[in-house]
């Protein structure tokens, strides 16, 4: 186990490692950030025992170095980096969203003998800073690792093994090209098209603001992520550009063939465009059953938007000694704001807890999907 872990950038990412680290490890853990405020912040919640805008001294005593900063500002620490005197045995990695860019920058350190594993934790949101960091943010989610082919086994476990402890994510290892290939398509492309949206819908209601009033649930949870940070998701388009040219070059040909549809009236081509679109939808994993620590039983309840209404169900449960291995209010359902996730990980509590709730009067469902057929 390592003695003292560097992170550089504490934000939502590196925030939330860092919470995770110092809940869950025994590390010492020191953060580096350009803002001030956000390192005081840091400290006053425990995630950093220590804070300094140094980079040197940071870095220079560090077992493992995490650089969480915009993935333009990683690939230049990277460089900054390799002229300090790191310890000879140290790791850095990073958790920027591309990998072949900033694997490229990682040859610097390699040349100095320093070991520079690539990582990218597969979740987020898109608020951004400590403020919204989470000890549980990557709970149950993929953390990709793109280690060098030259890099030995026991440092990509030794880095994997902190990296569970502090995330409760899944470790998976992958190819550089081949996680910008993926992440461009599931990830890289629909912010482009929440934000091309966002700014389309928006020059309408500068003409007209009844655009944004009628604004409902499709708009808003297509969109959720159009709110997210403008320099985070430059530097990633820009760094991930061939994979993303050649996605959008096959998105505007298929939204031309929609339109062509359209335009001729053609109703089975555009009923099969939905109905592909519906089967393969309702084919995606769970995200928070696909990890280590799988919640095996989740229902949902609506609750009301007021002060202390989460407080007062955790209260029942407790009350009568049921066991929630998660509770987690969903954000991408803007327009039902009080919609709580809770998650057991024995079926008797699952069970124990709808009666309770339904007892109580509370509307709970048991699925995701489908909430009109799956009320329970
Ligand atoms: N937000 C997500 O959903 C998400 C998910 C996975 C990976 N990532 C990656 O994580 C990284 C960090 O993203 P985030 O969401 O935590 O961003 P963030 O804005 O919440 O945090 C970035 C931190 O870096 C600091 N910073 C920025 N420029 C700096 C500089 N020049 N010198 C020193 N400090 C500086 C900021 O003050 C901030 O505290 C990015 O590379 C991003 O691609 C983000
Ligand atoms: O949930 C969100 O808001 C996110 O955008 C998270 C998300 C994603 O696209 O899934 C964004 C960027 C990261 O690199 C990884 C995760």
């Amino acid at each position: 186990m390592p003695e003292k872990v560097a992170i550089l950038g504490i934000g939502l990412i590196g925030g939330s490692i860092a919470l995770g680290l110092k809940e869950r490890t025994d590390v010492h853990v020191i953060g580096f950030d350009r803002s001030q405020a956000d390192l005081r912040y840091a400290l006053a919640i425990g995630a950093v025992d220590e804070w300094t805008t140094s980079l040197r001294r940071a870095a220079e005593d560090a077992d493992i170095i995490v650089i969480a900063l915009p993935v333009g500002k990683i690939k230049q620490t990277i460089e900054e980096l390799a002229q300090l005197h790191l310890k000879p045995n140290c790791i850095v990695t990073d958790v920027g969203s591309t990998k072949s860019d900033i694997m490229e920058a990682g040859h610097c350190l390699r040349e100095k003998g320093i070991v520079f594993i690539g990582g990218h934790p597969m979740a987020g949101s898109h608020q951004s800073g400590i403020q919204a960091a989470r000890s549980l943010l990557f709970e149950n989610a993929y953390y990709v690792l793109t280690p060098d082919p030259e890099t030995s086994l026991l440092e990509v476990q030794k880095l994997s093994q902190l990296l569970h402890l502090a995330t409760k994510a899944e470790l998976v290892l992958m190819e550089p090209h081949h996680h910008d290939r993926i992440v461009g398509a599931i990830s890289h492309l629909p912010h482009i098209i929440a934000a091309g949206l966002v700014n389309v819908v928006g020059n309408y209601n500068e003409e007209n603001e009844w655009f944004h009033r009628l604004a409902a649930g499709g708009f808003r949870d297509l969109t959720r992520i159009g709110a997210s940070d403008p320099i985070m998701w430059r530097d990633i388009l820009l760094s991930n550009r061939q994979e993303l040219l050649r996605l959008m070059d096959e998105w505007v040909q298929k939204m031309q063939e929609v339109r062509d549809a359209i335009k001729k009236g053609q109703k089975q081509t555009i009923e099969d465009f939905f109905k592909r679109s519906r089967k393969l939808r309702q084919q995606l994993p769970d995200r928070k059953r696909i990890g280590i620590l799988k919640p095996r039983f989740e229902c949902f309840v609506d609750i009301p938007d007021q002060p202390g209404a989460i407080a007062r169900i955790a209260t029942l449960l407790a009350k009568e000694n049921i066991n929630i291995s998660n509770l987690e209010v969903m954000e991408n359902r803007e327009e039902i704001p009080g919609v709580l996730r809770l998650s057991f990980k024995e079926e008797k509590d699952y069970l124990a807890a709808i009666s309770v709730l339904k007892r109580d009067n509370m509307d709970v469902y048991s699925k995701d999907e489908s909430w009109e057929e799956s009320r329970v």
